[in-house]
């Protein structure tokens, strides 16, 4: 790999269901009625992150790594899939530039958590808080039962 910028792209959505619950980018939602139905923690957020990293180096996607029907990633942190694919990522001497993600979901309102999720993904990924960029967009309605998370970010080659 010689381009000294790469970008990558993610999408992860789960169904949402009672009993469970709601985190984004390793922030507990407080208030959320419901959470998502998952293989593992379901954090959508760190999941289409995840994917990005992979996606940027052409590295495949999270499911090749940490398939669903392996019972030994049942409820696994998403943290750990996140750390795994950064490690990936530096391996092959790349690191993260900036995030821009998106969250859709029609409830709870989620602006009240920006800088906490931004600072959270920030520290997972070793940048500042400046360098992640959290949207958030209802479904106006029309897909109500389940969150979706896009995410875009920017490789940059490292020295080796
Ligand atoms: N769960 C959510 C969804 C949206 N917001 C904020 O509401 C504003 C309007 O969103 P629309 O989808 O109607 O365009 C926007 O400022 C979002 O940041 C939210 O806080 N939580
Ligand atoms: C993370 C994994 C594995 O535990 O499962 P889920 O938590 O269901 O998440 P998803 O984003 O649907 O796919 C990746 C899976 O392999």
């Amino acid at each position: 790999m010689t381009l000294p910028l790469r970008i990558g792209y993610g999408e992860d959505a789960h169904r949402l269901a009672e009993g469970r619950t709601l985190v984004l980018g390793g922030v507990p939602i407080p208030h959320a009625e419901r959470g998502p139905i998952a293989h593992s923690d379901g954090d959508a957020v760190l999941h289409a992150l995840a994917d990005a990293l992979l996606s940027g180096l052409a590295l495949g996607d999270i499911g090749q790594y940490y398939p669903d029907t392996d019972s030994a990633h049942a409820g696994v942190d998403s943290r750990v899939i996140l750390e795994d694919s950064l490690a990936l990522v530096r391996e092959w001497k790349y690191a993260p530039a900036n995030v821009a993600l998106v969250v859709t979901l029609d409830r709870p309102k989620l602006g009240p958590l920006r800088a906490d999720i931004a600072r959270n993904v920030a520290t997972l990924l070793g940048l500042a808080e400046t360098e992640v960029g959290v949207s958030f967009k209802t479904s106006e309605g029309l897909a109500p039962d389940h969150v979706q998370v896009r995410v875009t970010v920017l490789l940059r080659q490292v020295e080796g």
